[in-house]
């Protein structure tokens, strides 16, 4: 559903992604870890196609996010990190407008809107502007955008960040519900979550991908079992190696 091919993007100097390469199949939630600019939304935004590679290509349900966008966009759902949103609008004015943007209209349009509105749970904030939103319930605004077309691949960067112990909660039975009819990338850096939200994870470091794993065999990799052992070890590990 997701073939990500040998990614490679510099900033100047900057080799920010060095040659991403991964496939992901429908039914996985797969966890996009790493340290602070490790090149994870980079990536990220290469595959969505809103930041264009050096070379390498990603496939999104057979689609080439280079060649063919318009096809791989409408196969992919993409929260960005931060969640860029038009602050005058209500939620519900939001996604119609996102719906109408993806082409969709009349009664596609309206069950997408309501239905996006009820799996991210934001119905109460309804009648409120995006501006005057909390952090938590803007993301989940974001997160209503991302699902409206109900694409099989979606890309959700950090999509818990700022939200409280509930809200937390109620993503990733979110996510769970959704994830045996799609395949999903999400990047966190909230590693206690990731055993009970992601079936597999990837490690990147320095642009490059050292780890892929379940996350329980990656925790067997640490001294304490835990996953944040194992994630210190490898990115630890790739420092001593790179210096
Ligand atoms: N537009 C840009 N211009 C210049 N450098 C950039 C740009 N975007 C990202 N970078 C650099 O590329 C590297 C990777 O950044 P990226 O945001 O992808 O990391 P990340 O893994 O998502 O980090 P974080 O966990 O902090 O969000 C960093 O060194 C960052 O400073």
């Amino acid at each position: 559903m997701l073939d990500i091919q040998r990614l490679e993007k510099s900033f100047g100097a900057k080799h920010a992604v060095r040659g991403v390469s991964f496939r992901l199949e429908k039914g996985t939630v797969l966890g996009f870890l790493g340290p602070n600019g490790a090149g994870k939304s980079t990536t990220m935004r290469m595959i969505a196609g809103v930041l264009e590679p050096d070379s390498g290509d990603a496939l999104i349900d057979g689609k080439s996010i280079l060649s063919n966008r318009r096809e791989a966009q409408r196969a992919l759902g993409y929260l960005p990190e931060g969640a860029p949103l038009y602050e005058d609008m209500t939620p519900p004015e939001f996604l119609v407008f996102m719906a109408s943007a993806r082409g969709m209209n009349g009664i596609a349009r309206k069950n997408g809107v309501e239905r996006a509105i009820a799996d991210a749970r934001i119905s109460t904030v309804c009648d409120q502007r995006i501006g005057s939103l909390s952090k938590g319930y803007r993301r989940r605004v974001g997160l209503a955008g991302a699902i409206l077309h109900d694409p099989p691949v979606l890309l959700l960067d950090e999509p818990t960040d700022g939200l409280d112990p509930n809200q937390k909660r109620a993503v990733r039975a979110l996510i769970a519900r959704m994830a045996p009819h799609k395949a999903i990338l999400i990047s966190t850096h909230t590693l206690t979550e990731v055993p009970a939200m992601c079936t597999r994870a990837i490690v990147v470091d320095r642009g490059m991908v050292i780890a892929d794993d379940t996350p329980e065999a990656l925790a067997r990799q640490s001294e304490d079992g835990t996953l944040e052992g194992a994630f210190t070890r490898l990115t630890d590990q790739a420092e001593a190696e790179s210096a």
